[in-house]
């Protein structure tokens, strides 16, 4: 964002104008959403506060009732803030007064982009005041590039950006403060490679049988088992891809784990793998394998992996799959390919990764590099999904519930992927799908929820997105 307004300005775009637009937006975006009450506008000594000083002018046209509080004298402002001010044109009281002052809804305008210590004094002390809160840019207090409280922060009802989200928007800590985001157009133009996940960017490419399919032509998933007292999170991962639509899945098992598998299984088919050598046989057909839930961390899951990845299919890789790789993840990068998904949970992250996540500034910059590293599509899971692709795009799916903090859960998501890239769902997009599909059954199902209620509800929630996007 600020890189594309850095461009914008080189070709003489009047800034001061750029204020006036976001202004203009903060000031409809109150009053569509907070038609009444008294409004106090609390504004910084920088650009934010500028965004501040002419909502509040656009406010007051509106014929809302509005007092200005300021961090700095109205004389110490400088530049746009300066203009912004003289456009408010009338009191502009001390920010100490806000604290008492009688009010309905609190316009948050005291920090934005340029936030760089914790709030103090009377800022810090508006902060933890509560109330109706809504935020310019991001709710101050909060630092936009490492996506988290510096200290006090305000807790917005919503918040109002500009052009494109940001890190902050959607990821924990600073997600939760920001509450409902808006993004408004102000005429920057802007190349996001960050979105926020919503079937409104994949619904049309959900895949579906045509009239004149059949199981063949929908794709065939491999899922590799674990041995005799590990073969749950397989047959997990397996049905949800099942469900996800893919025509065929076959469970490739351990001998030891033959009998339990058959016991278990229907629908998904089953074979008998017992080394790399005959797993290279047995995915042949296949176009997907998932390999790595109660896979085991040991030899043979480690030549599973790298025979896997000298294949033609493509690789779900997840778990023991993953960790069988701490000691050189650097040998396991060289052998990953772009259309490959690996689905790190952050402990994974962390032995295949190091400290990407305490050296880069946000999760989502820390999963991009991981995908450079790695060559490969990155999901690392948590309330805040992270997916990225080697070559830069983000996204982060925020459409989940804490109840799907479960055994289990991860190997459904691993499946319900697996599932659409047999059906031929690019790796990335596929991803973003799934964490979705799998958030969404998480939220129907709520408090109690274990990790085979999923599959089950994919298919009414299918159903309502076929009929909903195509
Ligand atoms: N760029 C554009 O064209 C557009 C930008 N727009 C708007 O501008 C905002 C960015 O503006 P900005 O860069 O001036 O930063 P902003 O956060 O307002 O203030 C920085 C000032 O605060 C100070 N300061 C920092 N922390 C502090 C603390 N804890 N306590 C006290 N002071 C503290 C800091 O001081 P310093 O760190 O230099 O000591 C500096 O003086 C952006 O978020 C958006 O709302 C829109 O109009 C669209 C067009
Ligand atoms: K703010």
């Amino acid at each position: 964002m600020r890189a594309a307004e850095e461009k914008l300005f080189s070709t003489g775009v009047d800034s001061f104008k750029l204020m006036q637009q976001a202004g203009n937006a903060v000031a409809e975006f109150v009053h569509a959403n907070w038609p009444e009450g008294r409004i106090q506008v609390l504004c910084g000594p920088g650009g934010n506060g500028g965004d501040g000083f002419v909502a509040a002018a656009a406010l007051a046209k509106l014929w809302r009732d509005v007092d200005v509080y300021c961090l700095v004298p109205a004389e110490k402002l400088e530049g746009d803030s300066a203009k912004a001010a003289a456009e408010w044109g009338d009191e502009i009281k001390p920010l100490e007064a806000a604290l008492d002052a009688p009010h309905d809804i609190v316009l948050d305008a005291l920090f934005g982009g340029g936030l760089s210590r914790p709030l103090e004094g009377a800022a810090e002390k508006l902060a933890a005041r509560g109330g109706r809160v809504i935020s310019i840019d991001v709710p101050s207090g909060i630092h936009g590039e490492l996506a988290k409280p510096l200290g006090a922060c305000f807790r917005a009802e919503g918040t109002i950006t500009f052009a494109a989200l940001r890190p902050a928007h959607v990821l924990m800590p600073s997600a939760a403060y920001c509450g409902g985001v808006f993004v408004a157009d102000i005429g920057v133009p802007v190349q996001t490679s960050l979105l926020e996940n919503s079937p409104l960017l994949w619904g049309r490419r959900l895949p579906q049988p045509g009239q004149g399919s059949h199981k063949h032509a929908r794709g065939h998933l491999a899922v590799v088992s674990g041995n005799i007292i590990s073969t749950g999170a397989a047959r997990l991962a397996g049905r949800a891809g099942l469900r996800a639509g893919a025509g065929l899945v076959t469970m490739l098992s351990p001998p030891d784990a033959i009998a339990v598998n058959a016991s278990h299984l229907t629908a998904v088919m089953l074979k008998e793998v017992a080394d790399a050598e005959q797993l290279r046989a047995a995915i042949e057909s296949a176009s997907v394998v998932i390999l790595g839930p109660a896979a085991g961390i040991n030899t043979s899951t480690r030549e599973n992996v790298e025979c896997l990845l000298s294949s033609n299919c493509r690789a779900v890789l997840d778990a023991d799959a993953l960790t069988v790789f701490s000691d050189d993840p650097g040998a396991f990068f060289k052998q990953l390919r772009p259309d490959d998904l690996i689905t790190p949970h952050i402990g994974e992250f962390n032995r295949l990764f190091g400290d990407l996540l305490e050296t880069e500034p946000n999760k989502v910059e820390a999963t991009r590099k991981a995908a450079q590293l790695a060559g490969c599509v990155v999901l690392l899971k948590g309330p805040d999904t992270v997916i990225a692709r080697p070559d830069g795009p983000a996204i982060v799916n925020t459409h989940a519930t804490r109840w799907l903090a479960t055994a289990g859960s991860g190997d459904v998501l691993a499946g319900i992927a697996g599932g659409l890239i047999a059906q031929g769902v690019d790796t990335f997009t596929a991803a973003a799908m799934a964490s979705w599909l799998h958030g969404e059954a998480g939220r129907r199902i709520g408090a109690g929820l274990i990790a085979e209620d999923l599959e089950a509800e994919l298919p009414d929630i299918l159903s309502s997105l076929h009929g909903e996007h195509l």
